[in-house]
């Protein structure tokens, strides 16, 4: 929901914070030993495979792995933008256009819950494939295309997708809400008959070295990066920041909170408080230790996020500073 200028004002606060405190935070390295792992055996498979389709998030367009280009780059490379069910995308031609000048000129974006534009996807690899060979390779070739994409942005479902609706078959591969479901680079799966076409899913890797904090932030909050490792509470504001600068104030109507407010304290107090949700916490006073009730910030925390990611605050774009040439902060 956005609300005009003028409800902004009602609710009592012209200004939002115009920056995040980045200074002293750290958003903690997650890489893991089956990410090193996944990415040997990823370089080791590529000579078997005629294209890799990178799978990412459509609301973080361009916060994508930079080193899938740095070691997988040599083959043709679809870029397909999933869960655009959850992404703004009234600049869609903006973002394809910055993405060309980054050299991606194959870009689909999907929703792989509801098999939208999905169908799109074989004839451009097929297309892909056959314009990067110098002579005809036949009706009957097979094809081989590695599934690539940092974690959770939906890769196993794009494999799913793709059988559902060329072969009318279940799932292949196991999908699930958290970050580093698929451990290991699989064997073949095969996703249509004509052509004749099988991808290898791999597990979702991540950069080493994360470019900055902020991209950090908004990795985790698009649930690439296991939340605790970031802080469930800092993730809550740096969203609530989010949201506010762009003016999307759906969560003033999701929680019924009255009016926007740009203090994470006092709305995930009030958020707690709407869901009953309060804890026990020892205090020490002069006489001993008193339990007092106060609100479950970290539950309320959590809903926050959840609500967030399953798309009842609204749509979002959370690259669109660096759509509006906002200079990339410092690592
Ligand atoms: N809203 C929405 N959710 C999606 C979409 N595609 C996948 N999901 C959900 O995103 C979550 C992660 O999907 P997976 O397919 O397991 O992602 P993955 O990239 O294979 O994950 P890893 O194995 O961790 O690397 C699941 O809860 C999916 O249901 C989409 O287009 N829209």
């Amino acid at each position: 929901m956005r609300l005009s200028p003028r409800t902004l004002c009602a609710a009592g606060r012209a200004v939002w914070r115009e920056s995040f405190p980045l200074e002293g935070r750290d958003v903690a390295r997650w890489f893991p030993g089956h990410m090193a792992k996944g990415l040997k055996k990823m370089q080791s498979s590529l000579r078997l495979v005629d294209c890799t389709i990178e799978v990412h998030d459509a609301r973080i367009s361009f916060s994508r792995n930079p080193l899938f280009q740095e070691t997988l780059g040599l083959k043709p490379h679809l870029l397909v933008l999933n869960k655009m069910d959850l992404a703004d995308l009234k600049e869609q031609q903006k973002i394809l256009q910055h993405l060309e000048r980054e050299g991606l000129k194959h870009v689909v974006f999907t929703n792989c819950v509801k098999d939208e534009n999905v169908k799109q996807i074989i004839p451009m690899v097929t297309e892909l494939v056959g314009s990067s060979y110098r002579y005809h390779r036949g009706e009957h070739v097979e094809y081989c295309i590695m599934v690539i994409g940092v974690p959770n942005v939906g890769k196993s479902s794009l494999i799913n997708s793709l059988r559902r609706q060329h072969l009318r078959k279940g799932k292949a591969a196991r999908v699930g809400g958290e970050p580093g479901i698929t451990r290991t680079v699989m064997s073949r799966i095969q996703v249509c008959e004509r052509p004749l076409m099988f991808l290898l899913d791999t597990p979702g890797v991540l950069a080493p070295q994360i470019p900055s904090v902020e991209t950090g932030l908004k990795l985790a909050l698009c649930g690439t990066i296991l939340d605790h490792l970031v802080g469930e509470e800092t993730l809550a504001d740096y969203l609530l920041y989010t949201l506010n600068r762009h003016q999307l104030l759906g969560y003033v109507q999701h929680y019924g909170l009255g009016e926007a407010c740009d203090d994470i304290t006092s709305v995930l107090k009030r958020v707690a408080v709407k869901l009953r949700k309060t804890q026990k916490v020892k205090v020490l006073t002069g006489t001993g230790d008193v339990n007092v009730i106060q609100p479950d910030y970290p539950a309320a925390a959590r809903d926050f996020l959840r609500a967030f990611r399953s798309g009842l605050l609204g749509p979002v774009m959370l690259d669109r500073d660096v759509l509006q040439g906002r200079p990339a902060e410092e690592p």
